[in-house]
């Protein structure tokens, strides 16, 4: 039944309909008319009552089903309450703001929700009493791993890393190691999230590469030796920033500098790297190579097209291929790019070889032609289909993995036989968080969605602004849920459609009149901005970040995030920021002070393992972090089914991973403030703000309509193995739009729902209706949406779906998730 909406008309003369209803005495039939004849009239007065909302809404304005006037309501300003801040520093920004006019609709956010289940109490977080798991070990040091005292003191010096982690405590012997037994043999790394697998294969590239540097007849002309592959643009970024801060070291041992030169160990700078992701000129990129990249950073796609149309790309020396992410990579279906790489890079291995034998190349003589290419693949999980790439892509591997457990210096970490580790080592399915990472979840009625959403970032950001600056990562479902929160949260004002401050708005951009004299909304659409302040988040800036974005928003989103560029003079990491984003943020990024992670959508694909790469972006390399899934009322089964997939459903050793259940009225006081159930006050009026710039113009309502619908597509493709607990079914449409600031349903979807308030239907008749229409519903939106760039990704993601059905090659990518490596590789996979 539909409840959403309550009409607070809050004048003088507002009188309870419901003292006014019924006669007392005489017949039941006449009592029954009478009641009927009032009910009537008072309909007729509520339709004829001014208010703000229905006054700034023609087409969304739909008069409650079950509307009842407010009648305790002061005639005060406390009315509209106001967000109490939680710090002085909220208390500046969020000021009391006195509504324009004396009534207001306000929904009735707190009824009609089921019926939700306080959490088990737990009296000790299992995070507080547990050493990190992905922590440096004091046990061990870099030299004692053999590694080079020129990295070992760079690192210490510029990158504030003394000590390895347990991961590459296990590789770098294997690694370093120059012994002919273990120099020549590939590698699988396998560890947590956060554990420094990134230096744990680049360290030794590096250390190998290094004694070249003393050789003074070999320069960048050599060509690449080294290459690494990475899933998306931004962690091939990433990976490339690393190796640019490790190659900048000194060449010179800091005690042999002038005084005392040592000639025979003086090493030049040739080593350089270079980064190839989509996205930048061709022509630009062969240049690059041909003058030479020595080590390279780059995506599948990108790699393959110069392997094969770049005949300057010297790659016949290579001798270190890394996969990075090799799980992601297997996901967006690169499968077969990398089969490609790996016989592109043999076949030109062997023509340069050939080439030199015939003296047909001026290059330099004395290469040892005879060491293989070593391939390291990565991954923090060892599922199925990892396990094909690394038969494919490996050889005779060296398993290397670290758990918590390494700690325990006993512990052999290195298997020559990754067959056995897998099996006996690991559950293959089991895939852990980091141990010190505390996780939360709150069941949140579906109404309740958006300002329980609210509550917790204001509650995280005041906890950690008091220490510093909070950077909050939030996961939705699809990109465009992220760009409407994202708007609304930079359009939306505790006092009504004043003006926001949006970052870096052109001085054309500025409010101006329109034609007809109204004053222009400043909420308009923003497609070229990714960083806004919110004024119910003070001192806070977010960004979003998703697949469609521009590749230079997406690495401005990411860079604004981080806080390269500190605010009002602070300190970069002194500045709080929120990212909202989908599922293209959740592998391998290394952000850095990530504190807590927020998946207020779980994930629709990639199940508990993309759960945990989500909350891998906190508490890396032994920090704390805190994890927060927000679980619908009808997913509650969810906690239990992710922390037995966690722990290893076999083990049932529940002590291992626990989620710990927080009330949603415990979340909506502590981010709202007040005492007793101010909170509900509070939660209604943000919520009104939010409803309020919907209502504001034709391009919010319409993003959040299209919002609430592509969100409900994305949760339908939750896989049937998941059905359980994710059906379109079991979520009500009228409370699901309320969390997206709608007073309802949009059209196409509200129509299905139509055949559910028929009570007398058999229940099992209506949803079925129900949920054929809401189908529908969602295909009639993609149909009639026009966008060319969403055309076009519609028809890749479908090709994919026929990939996938053909031949298994391809993975599905999530339902609005479609360029999480360019546009460009995937309009080259799918016009295969
Ligand atoms: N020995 C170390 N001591 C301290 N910090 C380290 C050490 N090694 C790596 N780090 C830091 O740990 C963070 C995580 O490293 P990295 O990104 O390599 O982790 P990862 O295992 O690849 O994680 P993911 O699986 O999420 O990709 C980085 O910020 C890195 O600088």
């Amino acid at each position: 039944m539909d409840d959403d909406l309550v009409l607070n008309i809050a004048t003088d003369d507002s009188v309870s309909i419901k003292a006014g209803l019924g006669k007392k005495g005489g017949r039941w039939t006449e009592r029954l008319k009478e009641k009927r004849t009032l009910k009537r009239k008072s309909r007729t007065e509520e339709k004829s009552t001014p208010s703000v909302l229905v006054s700034k809404s023609s087409e969304n304005d739909r008069p409650s089903k079950k509307a009842r006037i407010e009648s305790a309501q002061p005639k005060s300003t406390a009315q509209v309450p106001t967000v109490q801040p939680n710090s002085s520093k909220q208390a500046r920004a969020a000021q009391p703001v006195q509504p324009s006019r004396p009534t207001q609709i306000i929904s009735s956010l707190f009824s009609y929700n089921p019926k939700v289940d306080a959490p088990a109490p737990r009296p000790i977080e299992p995070s507080k009493i547990t050493a990190p798991s992905n922590a440096p070990l004091d046990s061990s040091t870099f030299s004692g791993l053999g590694l080079n005292p020129l990295l070992i003191s760079h690192l210490s010096s510029k990158m504030d890393i003394h000590k390895p982690t347990a991961i590459q405590r296990a590789s770098l012997p294997a690694l370093l190691s120059t012994l002919p037994e273990k120099s020549s043999r590939d590698v699988f790394l396998q560890s947590q999230t956060g554990s420094g697998k990134t230096l744990s294969y680049l360290l030794p590239i590096i250390q190998d590469l290094l004694p070249l540097s003393s050789l003074s007849y070999i320069d960048r002309s050599i060509g690449t030796l080294a290459i690494i592959i990475a899933p998306t643009r931004e962690l091939a970024k990433q990976i490339s920033d690393v190796l640019e801060a490790i190659l900048k070291m000194r060449l010179r041992a800091e005690d042999s500098s002038t005084t005392s030169p040592d000639t025979s160990t003086q090493l030049t700078r040739w080593l350089v790297s270079g980064l190839l992701v989509g996205g930048a000129t061709r022509t630009h990129e062969k240049a690059r190579l041909r003058k030479g990249l020595p080590i390279l950073v780059s995506t599948p796609g990108r790699l393959l097209d110069h392997l094969q149309n770049t005949s300057s790309f010297n790659v016949g020396k290579c001798r270190w291929l890394v996969l990075d992410e090799a799980d992601q990579l297997m996901e967006l279906g690169f499968e077969e790019t990398i089969t490609g790489i790996i016989q592109g890079l043999d076949g030109r291995r062997r023509m340069a070889k050939q080439a030199m034998e015939e003296g047909k190349t001026n290059e330099v003589g004395g290469w040892d032609w005879e060491r293989r290419r070593r391939t390291i693949l990565c991954s923090a999980t060892i599922r199925e289909d990892v396990q094909k790439l690394a038969g494919t892509a490996l050889s005779n591997p060296l398993m290397v993995k670290a758990t918590e457990f390494d700690k325990d210096e006993n512990v052999n970490t290195t298997s020559s036989n990754p067959e056995k580790s897998l099996v006996i080592g690991s559950n293959p399915e089991t895939f852990t968080p980091p141990s010190q990472l505390s996780q939360k979840y709150v069941t949140v009625p579906l109404k309740l969605r958006l300002v329980s959403l609210i509550a917790l970032l204001r509650k995280l950001v005041a906890e950690t602004q008091v220490r510093r600056g909070a950077k909050i990562i939030v996961f939705l479902s699809c990109t465009d849920s992220v760009d409407f929160h994202w708007n609304l949260l930079a359009g939306s004002s505790m006092a009504g459609p004043e003006p926001h401050s949006l970052a870096g708005k052109d001085d054309d951009e500025s409010d101006e009149s329109s034609e007809d004299g109204d004053v222009k909304s400043t909420s308009k659409v923003y497609p070229d901005k990714v960083e806004a302040q919110c004024s119910l988040l003070p001192d806070v800036t977010v960004f979003r970040l998703h697949g469609s974005l521009p590749n230079n928003l997406r690495l401005a989103a990411l860079k604004g995030f981080t806080g390269s560029q500190g605010k009002k003079n602070k300190p970069a990491q002194e500045n709080s920021s929120i990212l909202f984003c989908t599922s293209v943020a959740a592998r391998g990024l290394d952000l850095p002070l990530v504190r807590a992670v927020v998946q207020y959508d779980l994930p629709t694909e990639g199940g508990v393992t993309e759960y945990v790469h989500r909350v891998g972006r906190t508490a890396r390399a032994g920090k704390g972090g805190e994890a927060w899934a927000f679980v619908a009322p009808s997913e509650v089964e969810w906690v239990k089914w992710a922390e037995n997939k966690m722990q290893g459903e076999e083990t049932g050793d529940s002590s291992k991973v626990s989620l710990i259940g927080v009330a949603v009225e415990d979340l909506l006081r502590s981010g709202f403030g007040g005492r007793g159930s101010e909170y509900e006050q509070r939660s209604t009026e943000v919520q009104l703000a939010f409803e309020r710039w919907v209502l504001q113009n034709k391009e919010n309502a319409l993003m959040a309509r299209k919002a609430f619908l592509s969100h409900m597509r994305a949760y339908a493709t939750h896989p049937s193995s998941e059905k359980h607990i994710f059906h379109i079914r079991n979520l009500h449409m009228g409370h699901l739009a309320k969390a997206f600031a709608l007073r309802d349903a949009p059209k196409s979807v509200k129509v299905a729902h139509a055949p559910s308030q028929k009570k007398n239907d058999a229940q099992t008749k209506t949803h079925r209706a129900s949920n054929k229409a809401k189908t529908e519903g969602v295909k009639d939106w993609e149909k009639s949406h026009s966008g060319e760039a969403e055309k076009r990704m519609q028809a890749i993601v479908r090709a994919q779906g026929r990939l996938i059905k053909q031949g298994g090659v391809m993975a599905s990518m999530g339902a609005s998730e479609f360029q999480i490596s360019g546009g460009y590789d995937l309009e080259k996979l799918v016009g295969r």
